[in-house]
């Protein structure tokens, strides 16, 4: 059987700044993929043909294997040396804090609507996807930023989960990577008067094929140690993390023939995760702007979509706000890495530091002007 299943060079686990071939700025050997031949720039592009998938996924679990402890100090270093000073990325993606001022200069006398993806971004990445719990910090800075701006949460995660590490009711939710969308009915005052409360799920049909490739992954991976499969309702995880690198190879080769199965799934890849999701066109980047058209800002001028995620999923809604020029995104991350985005923090610390900035601009300003 050929495998129809389209796996996309998402979220590869190190980050390698473009660089020239000339520059020696790999102190570990590089994955397999990249040093025969394969641009290291290329790596990060969504949709690249890399020939067939099993070597997608080779590329991936390499990349994996780069950053993994084995790696990790040799990694940390290259980050270190292209922190600050580095030209490519503070430069292309300076810090959303020390731009902060700029940032809301740029969103003068418009609506920002703020957009949260979860894991790693509100809560730190841990080996447990059951204990990615946020602190009570974060929860206290999302709330606030609620109060003065219309805020959704963006995850991976089933919409029930992630509604439970987050507990706000007052937010909008899109869980399973945009296909569960749920908008309050008793919104806030400041969004549209048209808004309307939602539910969306496109991809509602693939429950039944959802359950089903879920025990037959919880079957296949349970010789794997460490291996758990989480089930997102309308997109599955394969998690890696809690694996020996050893058998990462062999447990996305699992992954990879369960898949052929079902030309209709799709398999994306994430932080040490494999996700399996319907073929449907729907990202986060749509869910996106579907939440913005139902807070009532469908071609509005006004508005100014502010996007914080760290994952290469998140990039599907980076690149939908830098085409309409309208808003920004902020990746979340230590190290470089190829984006859409236009600025970074480097941590969650920093995206609660971010959005508690916001909340004290917003009160100033309207202690200083009522009417803003
Ligand atoms: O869109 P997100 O909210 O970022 O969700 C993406 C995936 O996040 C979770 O996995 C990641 O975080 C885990 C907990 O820190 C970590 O153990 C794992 O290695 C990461 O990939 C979640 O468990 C996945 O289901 C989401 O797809």
């Amino acid at each position: 059987m050929t495998n129809q299943n389209v796996v996309v060079p998402d979220t590869i686990g190190i980050a390698i700044p473009a660089v020239t071939n000339s520059t020696p700025l790999f102190p570990y050997p590089l994955p397999k993929a990249a040093s025969s031949g394969f641009s290291v720039r290329r790596k990060f592009l969504p949709h690249l043909e890399l020939g067939s998938n099993a070597s997608r996924l080779n590329v991936w679990v390499d990349s994996m294997k780069a950053s993994s402890p084995t790696h990790a100090k040799a990694s940390a270093a290259l980050a270190a040396s292209h922190s600050d000073t580095g030209p490519t990325w503070m430069m292309r993606q300076p810090s959303a804090l020390s731009m902060f001022g700029e940032i809301t200069r740029a969103s003068k006398g418009k609506q920002i609507v703020m957009f949260l993806d979860y894991d790693g971004t509100l809560s730190p990445i841990v080996d447990d996807p059951d204990r990615a719990f946020m602190s009570d910090a974060m929860r206290d800075a999302v709330r606030d930023v609620a109060r003065y701006f219309p805020t959704a949460i963006v995850s991976g995660r089933c919409l029930d989960k992630v509604y439970n590490f987050v507990k706000l009711a007052e937010l909008c939710y899109a869980g399973s990577h945009g296909m569960d969308i749920k908008v309050p009915a008793n919104r806030p005052s400041f969004m549209k008067a048209n808004a309307k409360a939602v539910l969306c799920q496109p991809a509602s049909k693939y429950l039944p094929m959802i359950g089903k490739v879920y025990k037959i992954l919880l079957e296949t991976t349970k010789s794997t140690p460490g291996a758990k499969v989480e089930n997102n309702k309308f997109c599955l995880s394969v998690h890696f993390r809690c694996v020996n690198e050893k058998r990462w190879s062999d447990l996305a080769e699992q992954v990879k023939l369960v898949l052929e199965e079902y030309p209709k799934l799709k398999l994306t890849l994430g932080r040490k995760v494999l996700e399996i999701r319907p073929t449907i066109k729907w990202d986060k980047g749509k869910a996106m702007e579907f939440l913005l058209e139902s807070l009532g800002f469908a071609n509005c001028k006004d508005v100014f979509p502010v996007y914080i995620g760290d994952d290469r999923t998140d990039e599907d809604a980076f690149k939908v706000l830098k085409d309409r020029g309208q808003g920004f995104g902020i990746l979340v991350s230590k190290i470089p890495k190829e984006t859409n985005a236009s600025y970074s923090l480097q941590e969650p610390s920093e995206v609660m530091d971010f959005l508690q900035r916001l909340v004290e601009w917003k009160r100033f300003s309207l202690q200083s002007c009522p009417n803003v």
